[in-house]
């Protein structure tokens, strides 16, 4: 077998399949068309410097996204890639995008299917310039009338519905991370074949860990829990916590997960207070609620810092949140520091559950 004896992803899709005998195909053909995707971004991410010189259509022009963002020609491209590839089957009822503020309605002439995607096509897009691994990620729901297109609330699910979630890493290698429920599962992309193959099957992260990841320029913003939590990594063996810490920032969320899935740690994105019109950095539906699902299959946990991230109620299609996962005892460890805060220290009056920005994109 050209793969050394290892599955395939279409191998590893049709053996989940036998385990679901009413199961139609609609999902494994739909997670194909996403793979498909993301072999097409791979490969315009790997031209780099060299796009539009050798003939491929990237232009490198920057312009302002929905969200006030600096959207690169790269988000762009992606963001088609991801409609082009996967539009057409028949398996979808609709999409929401990073990249696009209103749900994307498949053209009348396309058969609507019974699953909603939801995706962030370029993740850590402003790495790209400095060629630091970028990624994207999707997230699989049911769509509440199959067959018909969705509404915008169709898509506001908490994440413990989520029938799939993955995402994809362009690094030294590219990968494809996937969970269907059933265990975390890395591919490889062989180059030569143009096949992913499963090289990481059933991830495990550690329960413990000496390694945390945060964007420290914030600290004047964080929560008394947030700064208590890094002040105890930082004082290492002169502190309460008697053992040194590693401290890690790529700023690229997928190279950040794909990490601590294959050595451990944990990743803090917390709400602050840096921006009153946002209380968190993160988008919920289509970055943290999947890597969540990604994360709790692989043994880590997932949380806002205050509860299970998976089961926050979504208020909004671009909703941000505050995010914090990974080893599984470091996660509890920084609850239990929330839990010790009074609420009000920071909730009031803007970021409380009723705040006024409680979901404020
Ligand atoms: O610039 P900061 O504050 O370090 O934020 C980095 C975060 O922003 C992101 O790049 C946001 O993703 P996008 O590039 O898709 O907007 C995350 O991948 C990353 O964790
Ligand atoms: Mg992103
Ligand atoms: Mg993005």
């Amino acid at each position: 077998m050209p793969t050394g004896g290892r599955p395939t992803l279409t191998q590893f899709l049709i053996d989940e399949r036998r385990r679901h005998p009413g199961a139609t195909g609609d999902l494994n053909a739909l997670i194909t068309d996403v793979s498909l995707a993301c072999k097409a971004i791979a490969r315009k991410v790997a031209f780099g410097a060299l796009a539009g010189a050798l003939g491929n259509e990237v232009d490198t022009t920057a312009s302002i996204n929905v969200q006030g963002e600096e959207q690169k020609a790269m988000d762009v491209l992606s963001n088609a890639l991801f409609i082009r590839a996967t539009e057409w089957g028949g398996q979808l009822a609709g999409m929401v995008s990073e990249e696009m503020e209103e749900p994307y309605l498949l053209p009348p002439q396309h058969p609507r299917g019974k699953y909603l995607l939801l995706f962030d096509p370029l993740d850590g897009s402003s790495n790209i310039d400095v060629n630091v691994s970028v990624g994207s990620i999707f997230s699989i729901l049911r769509a509440a009338t199959p067959g018909q297109d969705p509404q915008p609330q169709d898509f506001l699910q908490p994440g413990t519905e989520q029938v799939g979630a993955g995402y994809a890493i362009y690094g030294p290698t590219t990968m494809l991370v996937l969970t269907l429920g059933r265990g975390t599962h890395a591919f490889t992309l062989d180059p030569m074949l143009g096949e992913w193959v499963l090289s990481h099957p059933d991830l495990q992260i550690p329960e413990s860990t000496r390694e945390f990841a945060i964007n420290a320029s914030n600290s004047r913003f964080w929560e008394p829990a947030v700064k208590r939590y890094v002040d105890e990594c930082m004082a290492g063996q002169t502190g309460p916590r008697d053992a040194d810490f590693n401290m890690r920032w790529i700023a690229s969320l997928v190279a950040e997960t794909h990490r601590i899935l294959m050595r451990g740690g944990v990743f803090l994105y917390p709400r602050d207070r840096k921006d009153p019109a946002r209380a968190g950095r993160l988008r919920l539906l289509y970055e943290a609620s999947p890597i969540s699902f990604l994360i709790e299959q692989a043994g880590g946990a997932a949380s806002t810092g205050r509860e299970r991230l998976m089961a926050v109620q979504p208020e909004a299609l671009h909703q941000r949140i505050g995010f914090i996962f990974g080893s599984k005892q470091e996660v509890e460890r920084i609850e239990g520091y929330h839990r010790d805060e009074p609420p009000e220290a920071f909730d009031a009056p803007l970021f409380g559950r009723r705040g006024l920005f409680a979901a404020a994109v």
